[in-house]
């Protein structure tokens, strides 16, 4: 049984189709890589995912449960990243965490353990008690990403994992997703960075206009064309793009 199903899954705005047929599986083990241009509608799957939105359509599972059924019981068991989300601004760190740890019910001399270990691995001791409203955006973001991976959930949902980080958080982040997927657990990571998804994933799904149109396996792949080429032709493909030729481009 895959961590993550999706099937034929639909989420319209209006007259926006946001999702429009996707479909794809994650399983446990896996640093799954959802790259696709500017609105193709990966926010809108990892949201209907982690039973923040009722799809129009098709079926998705998440670690057995259904987010659209009982999205409290998904919500529960996973973690997630957003890709905008603040920390409460009148907290500090370490409340916050103290304050996640309560809600999933985990025992506080544990939460306090892994509160100092998220904030060594990420480099946000100092700034433990002040509060969020007085932290950088960076420091906003190493304490969601802290929030995220406090309970050790099996399964992960990143939302450009990376923003805001200095290159050498972004280095131990980078290995710290890689050895968690490797854990037995799925890691799902929306991202715009083919290089990160290319350097971090086992596999990428490469998605346009609401669906997934192409998959490619990054373990063991020898056939030499680079995962932007992939990405440029089937986005191409798709229609999703007009994308200036170099020639064009030149002519501006
Ligand atoms: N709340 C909303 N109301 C109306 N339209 C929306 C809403 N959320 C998303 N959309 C539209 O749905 C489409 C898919 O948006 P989505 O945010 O899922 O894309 P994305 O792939 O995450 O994009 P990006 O890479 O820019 O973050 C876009 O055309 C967007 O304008």
């Amino acid at each position: 049984m895959a961590a993550i199903r999706v099937d034929e899954l639909c989420k319209s705005y209006g007259d926006v189709r946001a999702v429009d047929g996707m479909s794809f599986g994650v399983d446990r083990g896996e640093l799954f890589g959802f790259l696709g241009p500017n609105g193709a509608g990966k926010t809108t799957t990892i949201r209907a995912l982690t039973g923040q939105i009722r799809p129009d359509g098709g079926t998705i599972s998440v670690l057995e449960t259904d987010p659209v059924a009982e999205p409290l019981e998904t919500r529960r068991r996973v973690g997630i990243l957003p890709e905008q989300g603040s920390p409460p601004s009148f907290l500090t760190p370490r409340e916050y965490l103290e304050f996640v740890g309560s809600v999933r019910d985990l025992d506080p001399d544990l939460v306090r353990r892994r509160t100092d270990r998220w904030a060594d691995r990420l480099g946000f001791e100092s700034k433990l008690d002040t509060l969020h409203v007085d932290l950088s955006r960076g420091q906003q973001q190493k304490v969601m990403i802290a929030q995220a991976f406090v309970h050790e959930p099996d399964v992960v949902f990143i939302d450009e994992p990376l923003a805001n980080l200095d290159p050498l958080v972004q280095e131990r982040l980078k290995r710290f997703l890689v050895s968690y997927a490797a854990g037995d657990n799925a890691v799902f990571v929306s991202t715009h960075n083919i290089d990160v998804a290319a350097a971090i994933c086992t596999r990428v799904g490469i998605v346009a206009d609401g669906a997934l149109v192409a998959e490619r396996s990054l373990e063991g792949d020898g056939s030499g064309e680079s995962l932007l080429e992939v990405f440029v032709e089937r986005v191409d493909e798709a229609g999703a793009r007009d994308l200036p030729t170099t020639d064009e481009l030149a002519d501006d």
